[in-house]
């Protein structure tokens, strides 16, 4: 689904991105994991082509995401609030997305319905603009909209991040139930438990370069933890 060939990112001379080859097929689930400016985020905004890559490209389904909008129409992805209208309420932002989308408002009242746990009655009806929200209750609008056209390719760079604990488990339960309905998933996370358990395959950045790459098993938690014992 996802095909990435010698793409790299520098700033100012210093290379933050150094990908030669990484594929990911139909209904993976990647998680992506390395530490603070490892090249996470770069990499899915170049994936997003939100910033261009100093050479290389990225294909989705086949396409170059630099040269083409389809790949548009079966991707959600929040990476940041940025990708929020904040200055809309939570109820215009959805119903604004369910029109994008073509769903009716019985569609967008159902989807919504479905996210009701997750949003812990601290989303809707709020009276508040998206703005006014807690990092973590953007984050919930952030994923809720990403996931609302049903796409076949979910980008999300930390979304357990500034989640509390029932949030990160009924998170981690979504994902799980996305995953059952054969979405490919690229997940980013400071979480190394949580990845595991929601991803089957683990790449593991640093410095920009991939330096593990692996399926996820029962060992794979541990091997990860001591990676990152210092
Ligand atoms: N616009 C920019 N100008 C200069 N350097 C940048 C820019 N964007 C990213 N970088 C640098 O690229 C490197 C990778 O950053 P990136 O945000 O991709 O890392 P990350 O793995 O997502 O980190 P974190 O876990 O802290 O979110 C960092 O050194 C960062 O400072």
């Amino acid at each position: 689904m996802i095909e990435v060939r010698d793409l790299q990112k520098s700033y100012n001379g210093v290379t933050v991105v150094n990908i030669p080859a990484l594929s990911v097929q139909k209904g993976e689930t990647v998680g992506l994991v390395g530490n603070n400016g490892a090249g996470k985020t770069t990499f899915f905004r170049m994936i997003l082509d939100l910033i261009r890559p100093s050479s290389g490209e990225v294909f989705s389904q086949g396409e170059n995401v630099r040269s083409t909008e389809d790949w548009k129409q079966y991707t959600g992805s929040h990476l940041d609030e940025g990708f929020l209208i904040d200055f809309l309420t939570p109820e215009e932002y959805f119903a604004f997305l369910g029109k994008l989308h073509g769903l009716t408002t019985g569609d967008v009242q159902a989807f919504l319905e479905s996210f009701r746990d997750f949003f812990n009655g601290e989303i809707l009806e709020q009276r508040k603009y998206i703005r006014d929200f807690s990092k973590g209750n953007q984050k919930k609008v952030g994923v809720a909209a990403a996931v609302m056209s049903d796409p076949d390719l979910l980008i999300l760079d930390e979304p357990f991040a500034n989640l509390d604990p029932s949030s990160q488990i009924r998170l981690k339960n979504l994902l799980k139930d996305l995953k059952c309905r054969g979405m490919t998933m690229l997940i980013s996370s400071h979480d190394l438990s949580h990845v595991t358990e929601v991803c089957d395959r683990i790449v593991l950045l640093e410095k920009g370069k991939v330096v593990e790459d692996m399926k996820t098993d029962e060992t794979t938690l541990q091997q990860l933890e001591s990676y990152f014992t210092v």
